[in-house]
């Protein structure tokens, strides 16, 4: 890891209605990492992620490499960071094909009809990636809930920013695609980009998490590797839970068992 490839967040601030839904978070991450941000319903999980996407004003500052985000040219910051919305991303009746190439945008290419060599190859590895490539054509809007959020990751993958934000991209995914975009986001990971995945699945961000980002009311309780902050004493604190915890096939697995 250099300097150059960090990703730094200093002293970031939102204020949504009056009220500041986001206090003072400071952390720094570097490419080649999969972190978890996890919290309670309303701890500002998705408003901090939409911040660092640049989607909502904030105070503070953030750097990628050192550059600051918030003076960068919009087409600029959008190759470097790529974001997969809460919820359903489109509504219009767009072949899945069409909608993933709007991750090429950035790079200058929207119209699919004028995709180059590299965006089309960008978007059939994105749609590999997601094991959607067989529906390409098929509308968005005729496919399930969960088919679409993995054509929104594969439109953010197509981006082939270096960083990635998803917010709750395997919230309505049977547990084979759960499964199968953490591991996904892993591979990014491990392929050089950093990626910052929120989540309330708790024992999937154990398992795939190099580290983990827990926000409560607002502010970074504690960020560390899953064993130190996915422990007894935060889980009971920060989730009023009990949660079993044991190890399979040298991984951590944790469940969340009882409220406290
Ligand atoms: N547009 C808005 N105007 C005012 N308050 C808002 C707005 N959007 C969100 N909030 C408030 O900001 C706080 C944080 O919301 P946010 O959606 O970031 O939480 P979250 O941790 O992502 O929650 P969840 O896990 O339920 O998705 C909440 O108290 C919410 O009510």
């Amino acid at each position: 890891m250099t300097e150059a490839d960090d990703f730094a967040v200093n002293g970031l601030c939102v204020r949504l209605g009056g009220r500041e839904v986001v206090r003072d978070v400071s952390f720094s991450l570097p490419r080649g990492c999969i972190a978890a941000m996890v919290g309670p319903s309303g701890a500002g999980k998705t408003t901090l992620l939409r911040a660092l996407a640049g989607l909502v004003p904030s105070r503070g500052r953030i750097l990628i490499g050192g550059e600051d985000v918030g003076r960068m040219p919009v087409r600029r910051r959008a190759r470097h960071l790529a974001y997969v919305p809460q919820g359903e991303a489109v509504h219009w009746p767009l072949p899945v094909q069409d909608v993933v190439a709007l991750g090429r945008y950035p790079h200058g290419s929207a119209d699919p009809r004028r995709l180059g060599a590299g965006d089309i190859e960008a978007v059939d590895r994105a749609l590999d990636e997601v094991e959607l490539r067989p529906m390409k054509d098929r509308r968005v809007t005729e496919l399930s809930g969960g088919e679409r959020r993995r054509v929104a990751i594969a439109r953010a993958l197509s981006t082939g920013a270096p960083i990635l934000l998803a917010d709750e991209p395997i919230a309505s995914l049977d547990p084979y695609f759960q499964l199968s975009v953490m591991a996904l986001l892993q591979r990014q990971a491990r392929a050089g980009a950093l990626v910052i995945v929120v989540t309330h699945d708790i024992g999937l961000a154990a398992r795939f998490a190099d580290q983990i980002l827990m926000l409560r009311d607002g502010h970074l309780a504690a960020m560390g590797p899953p064993n130190a902050v996915l422990a007894p004493p935060s889980l009971a604190e920060v989730f009023s839970i009990d949660a079993y915890r044991s190890s399979h096939e040298a991984q951590p697995v944790l469940v969340p068992w009882a409220m406290r």
